[in-house]
């Protein structure tokens, strides 16, 4: 028998999904049928959060309680402050979050005795949790680099803002607090990506959803996934400035150096994110008067395009976007996990709902049999 082998899984269905649909055909991204844009455009992080957990918007009433319960679980755990303490400052963030979050499930009283395993109602309960503590966890991350305290929450701030608040003890302008919002609803989810399909292999084993999202968390830290944003910032800083664009790409591509924040797995004719994040960088560019960044976002773009036709992903206007916004670069992908969590959870609870162990094959072409040359 001939085995196809698909290396990276590519073009291969592996399950069905009703959390979002990406088309790189129509170059657009639905969450639950909605258009990703007009997401962005019209919701907050928190409605989208109820939309990928839910299947539908929330009512008003819906959004409320939501909203009570996610302010209520937002001051951070004691216990998970101590563990970040006791870390080295020269950890990476997402170490250091991953940590948390594998330290917030050893925490979770409810594990000891759900022996239920595939508990719809405790993976939710869970998630939400999760949701509510990542803010604090990543904000905290930010601020022991600079040798700050810990911020408390504020419950009458809404998501973005008392992220934001959290992360820079004050609640910047509108504007910045929008980009950051749509930010949070792009990078919500994106089906199958490796971190997810991470986090259904775990599940799929019936594993808690902390141990999913733990896991989940070391797939996107690589530069080929979630990483990406961070390494755009050093090109940006490589690159210096508009006028080197095309050398240090030339020199690069020479090098074979893989570009970061440009080509996708699914897409092939850009990223469906990228115009409506790189119009939030352009709010923030237009804010701090700092046209120099966009400027250079465009020449290497546009170098690209010329080079090797591969165009931007998510990661390539988000990278910018956040250094404007004032985070180190080393937190950039720890932002994409806190908003990642939606999408993460919402598999989970997905392949909980029709599941099958997550177990392919492989051909093996190893040494024949042989014997072992001991007596
Ligand atoms: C939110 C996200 O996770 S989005 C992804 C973020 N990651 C990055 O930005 C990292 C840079 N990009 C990449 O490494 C790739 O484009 C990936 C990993 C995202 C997708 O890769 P794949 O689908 O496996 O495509 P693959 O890497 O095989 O690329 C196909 C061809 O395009 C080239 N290519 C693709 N992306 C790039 C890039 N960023 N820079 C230079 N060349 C590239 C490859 O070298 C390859 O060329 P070849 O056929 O001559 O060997
Ligand atoms: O879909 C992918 O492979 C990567 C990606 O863009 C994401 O996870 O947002």
């Amino acid at each position: 028998m001939t085995e196809e082998i698909r290396k990276g899984l590519a073009g291969v269905v592996v399950d069905r999904t009703a959390v979002s649909k990406v088309n790189p055909e129509t170059n657009s991204l639905l969450y639950r049928g909605y258009p990703v844009q007009q997401l962005a455009e019209r919701c907050t992080f928190e409605e989208v959060a109820y939309l990928l957990w839910h299947g539908e918007l929330p009512t008003e009433a819906q959004a409320l309680e939501f909203q009570e319960l996610e302010r209520s679980l937002r001051p951070l755990d004691g216990t998970v402050k101590d563990a970040i303490d006791a870390l080295p400052l020269e950890a990476h963030p997402m170490d250091v979050v991953r940590t948390a979050v594998s330290v917030l499930g050893a925490l979770d009283g409810t594990l000891q005795t759900d022996r239920t395993w595939i508990d719809h109602d405790l993976t939710q309960e869970r998630s939400i949790r999760l949701f509510a503590q990542l803010p604090a966890i990543v904000a905290y991350a930010q601020r022991r680099l600079r040798g700050e305290h810990l911020v408390e929450p504020r419950d009458d701030l809404a998501y973005s803002a008392n992220f934001l608040h959290m992360t820079f003890g004050e609640v910047p302008e509108k504007v910045v607090v929008d980009a950051f919002d749509v930010s949070m609803i792009l990078y919500a989810e994106h089906s199958f990506n490796a971190s997810t399909f991470t986090a259904r292999v775990i599940a799929s084993t019936l594993s808690d959803v902390y141990s999913a999202v733990t896991g989940a968390i070391g797939a996107l830290k690589g530069p080929l996934h979630g990483g990406a944003n961070e390494a755009v910032q050093h090109v940006f800083e490589e690159v210096g400035e508009a006028a080197g664009a095309q050398a240090w790409l030339d020199a690069a591509l020479a090098e074979k150096r893989k570009i970061m924040g440009f080509g996708h797995r699914v897409y092939k004719n850009g990223d469906s994110r990228v115009p409506t994040m790189k119009r939030a960088l352009g709010t923030l560019v237009e804010h701090y008067d700092r046209p120099e960044v966009l400027a250079l976002y465009e020449a290497l773009e546009q170098a690209m395009d010329a080079a090797k036709s591969i165009k931007p992903n998510l990661d390539y206007p988000s990278g910018p976007a956040y250094n404007l916004m004032g985070f180190d670069t080393e937190m950039f992908t720890p932002l994409f996990i806190a908003a990642r969590i939606t999408g993460w959870t919402a598999h989970v609870m997905e392949q909980l709902s029709a599941n099958a162990l997550i177990r392919p094959l492989s051909l093996y072409d190893g040494p024949e049999e042989r014997e072992v040359p001991r007596a």
